[in-house]
């Protein structure tokens, strides 16, 4: 029996005045390519979730934020071929700077509503309903 290693990834629900959640595509080349995922990324050693977010959050679409405008949701554990991804999902309604695409992904902010019309990766399908009850 193989055992998958389990990657931990944060990621984070971006709301904006209005009640929004940013969506960002996955680049070609990556993997889930074209698939619309919460910003975030792996957590490196020596990294707590929130300081994770903090540093994609700027290097991905360079928003500045802080851990006190980081707030627990809920997560997404599912296992991919390779790994079993465990992904806490935070809500940040405070946050500086207009959303950038810093690395050529495309953005968009969609009502939780309408986050059916927007493939995403399996891991996130059960945490629409999470966003939908927050907002
Ligand atoms: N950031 C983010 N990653 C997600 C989401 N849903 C989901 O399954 N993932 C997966 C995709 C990746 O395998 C991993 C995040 O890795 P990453 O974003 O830091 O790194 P990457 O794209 O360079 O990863 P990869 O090409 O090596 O797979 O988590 C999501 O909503 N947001």
């Amino acid at each position: 029996m193989t055992v998958k290693p389990i990657l931990l990834v944060a990621a984070c629900a971006l709301v904006d005045a209005d009640g929004r959640v940013l969506l960002a595509q996955r680049p070609e080349g990556k993997t889930l390519a074209g698939l619309w995922e919460f910003p975030g990324g792996k957590v490196e050693p020596g990294e707590t979730p929130e300081e994770t977010l903090i540093r994609e959050l700027r290097e991905e679409i360079g928003v500045e934020t802080r851990t006190a405008c980081l707030a627990p949701l809920t997560f997404a554990s599912h296992s991919y071929e390779s790994f079993h991804l465990l992904m806490p999902l935070f809500v940040c309604r405070r946050f500086s700077g207009v959303p950038m695409p810093q690395e050529g992904q495309r953005l968009k902010w969609v009502r939780p509503q309408k986050m059916r019309d927007y493939p995403m990766p399996p891991a996130d399908e059960p945490l629409i309903p999470f966003l939908i009850d927050l907002l």
